[in-house]
């Protein structure tokens, strides 16, 4: 059993996967990270952030900006955050492993995988093994995989994934889970071990993965309606479960609206660039700008149901 490194400190509560500052040309605009760790735990309330997942626009980036990205989050969460997760995923093992390796070298409190998605694994064997051969460069850094298959396609159980995961992978600790399969959650969640997270990623059913034991959440609207997230992860805390679901009802009012106007990376990053006033720029093509139009109504929209 490999002995963890001071950082094993199990992932709770709201985490905040962070969309990717660019600049108007589309490159890296790392001055941003420092306002933006302020932001996130001054008027969110939120200490913990996912890096380089879907909403950072990860898959469309170089490693090289991935590896920048991910150090200077490390670097300005360093005091103010509780735990940085970073995203290590890529289509190459090659890839994955250099970046697992870096999130080692930087101190990232975890990595999280997703399973490539060009050539797939089609069960919970192979999909275990491409897991194991990630980990075992980072053998020390806690470990967590990323289902997300509405991205990935690739559809295995998780609670398939996880019969005898730590008999491969010791540092296994847990699953950021961005499905709506809830059988497949609460299965999962009755073979947790004391020391795993279940992260649930889907924001607009999260009560519902609460009822079924997820431990945290980590999603893309957490970074500007956390506050309002952490209101009813209190409230469901203390029991208060008709008050919890005014708060679900609330987001999902806001993105059932933002979804019949085509809600992605797009107009989710423009809300946020919205209602941060940080200068996040574009998203990377292909994924378009949101439109002016668009994004008027959905921030109407936003403060007509979170009303201060
Ligand atoms: C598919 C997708 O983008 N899912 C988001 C959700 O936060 C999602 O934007 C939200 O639930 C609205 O559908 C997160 O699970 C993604 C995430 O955590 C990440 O950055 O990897």
């Amino acid at each position: 059993m490999a002995i963890m490194a001071p950082s094993d400190k199990q992932l709770t509560g709201l985490v905040a996967a962070t969309f990717t500052p660019l600049t108007e040309e589309g490159e890296i605009n790392i001055s941003e990270i420092g306002p933006y760790v302020a932001y996130l735990t001054e008027r969110q309330g939120v200490k913990n952030i996912f890096v380089n997942g879907t909403t950072g626009e990860s898959l469309s980036l170089s490693v090289a900006e991935r590896k920048i990205l991910a150090e200077e989050w490390c670097k300005k969460a360093k005091g103010k955050m509780d735990h940085v997760t970073v995203h290590v995923g890529c289509m190459s093992l090659k890839d994955t492993q250099d970046l697992a390796r870096h999130a080692a070298e930087i101190k990232a409190d975890s990595i999280a995988v997703i399973a490539p998605s060009f050539f797939k694994p089609k069960n919970a064997q192979e999909l275990r093994a491409y897991l194991k051969a990630v980990a075992s460069v980072a053998p020390n850094l806690p470990f967590y995989y990323y289902h997300i298959p509405s991205f990935t396609g690739v559809n295995v159980l998780v609670r398939d994934l996880l019969d005898g995961i730590e008999d491969h992978i010791s540092s296994f600790r847990g699953v950021k889970f961005s499905s709506t399969d809830l059988m497949d959650f609460g299965l999962c969640a009755s073979l947790m071990k004391p020391n795993w997270s279940l992260i649930y990623g889907v924001d607009e059913q999260l009560l519902s993965a609460l009822v079924l034991g997820a431990n945290g959440a980590a999603g893309s609207t957490y970074n500007y309606v956390g506050c309002q997230f952490n209101k009813m992860l209190a409230a469901f805390e203390k029991g208060e479960l008709i008050q919890a679901r005014t708060i679900q009802f609330q987001l999902q009012e806001l993105l059932d609206f933002a979804m019949k106007l085509g809600f992605d990376l797009g107009v989710n990053k423009q809300l946020m660039i919205d209602v941060s006033g940080l200068s996040l720029g574009p998203p990377r093509l292909p994924v378009m700008r949101c439109p002016p139009d668009v994004a008027a109504s959905v921030k109407q929209k936003y403060h007509s149901v979170f009303r201060q």
